[in-house]
């Protein structure tokens, strides 16, 4: 994992990718607690510094002004911090810039999900994920499938499938400290 990288994987940034709905923001809210860490959701950070929501901003801005915002955030969070919970919006990991920064400062954990229990997760988001908005049900297939490719660039994949948010959350810090105590065992 990542011989380029000087931090020392006990201080590297988490960072949860994967599609809108499938659990980012749940799920690194609890892997923070479980591991005493400060947790960052980029959307809910972004919200906060421009005190608009996720889909005004698109509305009034653009999307091409968000996705440059979120590119800088994130990239800034990957450079200059250590030992966070980084929750990423769906689409961030679709610029390379961000994949970059992900992958040479941090641990990227994918969360999976079928699109058979995906479809059931959309009454829950799409009121509030521009990017669902005005597309059919075989036009969000579509994108599922075609941004699976960028996911599959990661350092860990969880299937999330009829798992509640806690027991992927477990199932995370495990990984983790099983990676730790392998790469970096303690003395
Ligand atoms: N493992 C899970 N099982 C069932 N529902 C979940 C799970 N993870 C998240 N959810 C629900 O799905 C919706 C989207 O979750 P969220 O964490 O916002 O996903 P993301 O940040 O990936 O878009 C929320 O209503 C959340 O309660
Ligand atoms: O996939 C996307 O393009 C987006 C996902 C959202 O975050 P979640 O993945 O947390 O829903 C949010 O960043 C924005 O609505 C755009
Ligand atoms: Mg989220």
């Amino acid at each position: 994992m990542g011989t380029y990288c000087n931090i020392p994987l006990r201080e590297r940034n988490i960072v949860l990718i994967g599609f809108m709905g499938v659990g980012k923001t749940t799920i690194g809210q609890l892997v923070a607690k479980k591991l005493y860490r400060d947790f960052i959701d980029v959307d809910q950070e972004i919200e906060k510094r421009h005190q608009m929501s996720i889909p005004a901003i698109f509305e009034q801005m653009g999307e091409d002004y968000f996705r440059k915002v979120e590119r800088e955030l994130i990239v800034d969070l990957c450079t200059n911090t250590r030992l966070k919970i980084l929750s990423l919006g769906g689409g961030a990991y679709l610029q390379e810039e961000v994949r970059n920064a992900c992958l040479s400062h941090c641990i990227v954990f994918f969360l999976d999900l079928s699109w058979e229990c995906w479809k059931e997760r959309l009454p829950l988001i799409v009121d509030n994920r521009p990017v669902l908005k005005n597309k059919t049900l075989e036009e969000i297939e579509q994108l599922f499938f075609q941004r699976r490719n960028a996911y599959s660039i990661h350092n860990s994949r969880v299937l999330t499938n009829n798992l509640d948010p806690e027991t992927v959350a477990n199932e995370i810090v495990e990984s983790i400290k099983w990676t730790w105590e392998v790469y970096e065992p303690n003395e």
